[in-house]
């Protein structure tokens, strides 16, 4: 593996030099990778490792999302099946039905786990949580993961522009002493960048973390209490909404993703640097207390149950979607879907 010194720490990463497709399909070679879920992970995961040459199919149950599959060139009884049929031909379950989803389905996917097969997760949530789960694997199979740090539509998205996300992958169970030349596989067979390992404990807890935190829970709570701020003094909703999110998401992020904070600064006035040096202190210590709250609800796996129990209600898609709503409809994201109709390449 190659050593990267990442900020003073040096880490072994696996790299697409050291570890090429070509060599991802001689270890899949004699494999029929079974998606199984064609939610979000389960379409970027599967269409990119076809379009790499691998023996892909996918279980989905009928409905909506198998109409998808259909749409997206999947042949119903030739790489296209219902879950039964798919585990049953799969050598390599990829188990990528929402992670509630995973508990109610374990009894019929464990009778399919025969000795040798692999059973693939793109989480650690369902093995590190066994005791809500119940998800247990058979000793004789392999058990390992590999997790794209992004969603599955920019993973399929990245893919097809030549790029790919980076992601991390585990080693949980090894009976064939081959698990991990199979995992790294699967990780470069998805369309992953380099890959860093890890464990499912760690894996799973870092993510919660991250979903929760500034990936997606914090940064909507940041923008709302400064759209809220700018509101009270009197600024107009467009004005707010640049201020807010329109400019950082269009303008300063890629400025970030492509060569960090400072670099970003050192693009905005010098008014702007002097004043966001003063205030990323007093942002860190209000919230951190909050990041450390969200860490011990993660640990204690409070965060665990409370998504195990609301999400395997029978009407928790429904939920879920009116609170999608709410979040849609509150002013500052309808100002946003107004400034994003103004886009320069949308009018
Ligand atoms: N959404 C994402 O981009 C990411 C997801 N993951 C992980 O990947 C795995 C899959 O997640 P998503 O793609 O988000 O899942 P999802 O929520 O989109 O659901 C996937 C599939 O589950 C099926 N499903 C739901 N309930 C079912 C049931 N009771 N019986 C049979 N099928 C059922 C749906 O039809 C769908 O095909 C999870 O472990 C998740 O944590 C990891 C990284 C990112
Ligand atoms: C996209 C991703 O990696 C997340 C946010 O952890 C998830 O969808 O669970
Ligand atoms: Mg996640
Ligand atoms: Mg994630």
């Amino acid at each position: 593996m190659a050593k990267i010194n990442f900020g003073g720490v040096v880490e072994d990463v696996v790299t697409r030099e050291e570890f090429p497709l070509e060599k991802a399909r001689q270890v899949l070679a004699d494999q029929t990778i079974a998606v199984i879920g064609y939610g979000v992970q389960g379409p970027g995961q599967a269409l990119n490792m076809k379009d790499n040459g691998l023996n892909v199919i996918v279980g989905q149950r009928k409905g909506k999302t198998f109409d998808k599959a259909v749409a997206d060139g999947w042949v119903p009884g030739v790489n296209l099946f219902e879950i039964e049929e798919a585990l049953q031909k799969g050598t390599i379950i990829c188990y990528l039905l929402s992670d509630a989803a995973q508990i109610e389905m374990w009894p019929t996917v464990k009778k399919y786990l025969t000795a040798g097969k692999s059973l693939y997760f793109s989480h650690g949530f369902g093995i590190t949580y066994k005791e809500k789960t119940g998800i247990i694997p058979p000793a004789d199979v392999d058990v390992f993961l590999a997790a794209p740090k992004g969603s599955g539509t920019s993973l399929r998205r990245l893919f097809v522009e030549g790029k790919g996300l980076n992601s991390s992958f585990a080693i949980y169970q090894d009976a064939t002493g081959k698990a991990r030349e199979k995992c790294i596989a699967m990780a470069i067979g998805v369309g992953s960048g380099y890959l860093f390992e890890t464990d499912f404990y760690k894996e799973v807890t870092s993510d919660l973390t991250g979903e929760r935190g500034t990936l997606m829970g914090a940064i909507q709570g940041i923008f709302a209490a400064q759209y809220e701020v700018l509101r009270e003094n009197g600024h107009s909703p467009s004005e707010a909404f640049n201020e807010t999110v329109e400019e950082l998401t269009q303008s300063l992020m890629p400025l970030v993703a492509e060569n960090g904070m400072d670099w970003m600064y050192a693009n905005c006035s010098t008014t702007a640097q002097r004043g966001a040096l003063d205030w990323w202190r007093p942002f860190k210590e209000a919230t951190k207390p909050v990041f450390e709250k969200l860490y011990h609800s993660v640990k204690t796996q409070a965060e665990a149950a409370r998504s195990i129990d609301l999400n395997s209600q029978p009407d928790y898609r429904v939920k879920l979607e009116a609170e999608l709503t709410e979040l849609r409809e509150s002013e500052m994201w309808r100002a946003g879907a107004a400034v994003r109709s103004l886009r320069p390449e949308r009018t």
